[in-house]
């Protein structure tokens, strides 16, 4: 069985600029794709049934968003046939590395080629926007620049680099973030290209590290170390990460980690790893 892999984003800053009248936040982002996934393998079915096979715990089949993403495709394509999904889970769940998001994505890939669809890549888009601000950007297939409220997105060039990523053991909701009267919405929108890493910071880190005092300390070890080109959060959190120029200084880095805390080392991509897929 083939298998195809969802990989994590990191957002190395992300600022919020404002606000639209329903009340969702209007960002500014680097998304980063990282060689840190989740792998999925589909058999197509001649009935029109969606079946999970393989259980997320704590995620009921019917919320797990690459059942929510085919069945979404199956409606508005109005096809009839079905498929089985094995959903391999490596990503941490709710860290803000979006792997939820990813594995819709990598499904409304996989489906459009399966089911013979052939939609283009802006209405698969459009289709993953409704699942969710993250999927549209592993539809895209490149580390994008993204504005909205993650939807307009353009390619950005980023240089090689390696990530340790530290994942505190605590479970934020995105939305308590957003609604909280501590958060700063007025962030002035920058220009980008050129992008670098001082040029941004992570406007929910602040509202994050007051309610969870675990982020801080995890943040905190990571800005203690040396040779760090970048330390932020990623999206609503908890998840933290060191940007690193090479593989020796995370591996080296990731070495020194005192016992309790958790992550793994992973490299920046340049591209989707479905791209080429995709080209074929
Ligand atoms: C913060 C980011 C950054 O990449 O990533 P994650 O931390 O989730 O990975 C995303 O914008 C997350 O977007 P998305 O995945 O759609 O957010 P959800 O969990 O559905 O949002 C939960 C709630 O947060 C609020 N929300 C979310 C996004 C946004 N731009 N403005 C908001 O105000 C809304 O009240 C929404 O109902
Ligand atoms: N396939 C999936 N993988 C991860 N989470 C999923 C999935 N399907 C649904 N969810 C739900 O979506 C929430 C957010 O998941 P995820 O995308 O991993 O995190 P984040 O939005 O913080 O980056 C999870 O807490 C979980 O309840």
């Amino acid at each position: 069985m083939q298998t195809f892999l969802a990989p994590a984003k990191l957002n190395l800053f992300l600022h919020v600029v404002g606000r639209r009248e329903d009340g969702y936040h209007l960002l500014q982002t680097v998304f980063r794709l990282i060689d840190f996934a989740d792998q999925l393998s589909f058999v197509l079915r001649d009935d029109s049934a969606i079946k999970l096979r393989t259980p997320t715990p704590g995620v009921p089949e019917e919320n797990n968003l690459c059942v929510r993403a085919a069945k979404l495709l199956q409606q508005r394509s109005h096809i009839n046939l079905g498929v089985e999904i094995f959903l391999e889970k490596h990503i941490p769940m709710g860290g803000g590395l979006g792997g939820g998001s990813s594995d819709a994505a990598t499904t409304l890939l996989v489906l459009n080629r399966l089911w013979g669809l052939n939609w283009n890549r802006a209405r698969l888009m459009e289709v993953g926007l409704e699942l969710g601000a993250d999927v549209p950007v592993f539809i895209y297939g490149e580390n994008a620049f993204a504005e909205g409220i993650g939807e307009k997105l353009s390619s950005i060039a980023l240089p090689p680099a390696w990530y340790l990523v530290l994942i505190p053991s605590v479970h934020i909701s995105t939305g308590q973030i957003f609604s909280s009267k501590e958060l700063t919405r007025n962030t002035n929108p920058i220009t980008i290209p050129p992008f670098s890493p001082w040029q941004g910071r992570n406007d929910l880190e602040t509202v994050v590290c007051q309610m969870y005092p675990v982020v801080a300390r995890y943040l905190q070890w990571l800005k203690q170390l040396n040779n760090t080109t970048l330390v932020a959060m990623s999206g609503s959190g908890a998840c933290v990460f060191a940007e690193f120029a090479n593989e020796r200084a995370a591996k080296y880095a990731f070495q020194q980690l005192p016992d309790g805390m958790s992550g793994f080392v992973a490299e920046g991509l340049s591209y989707h790893p479905l791209q080429k897929f995709l080209e074929e």
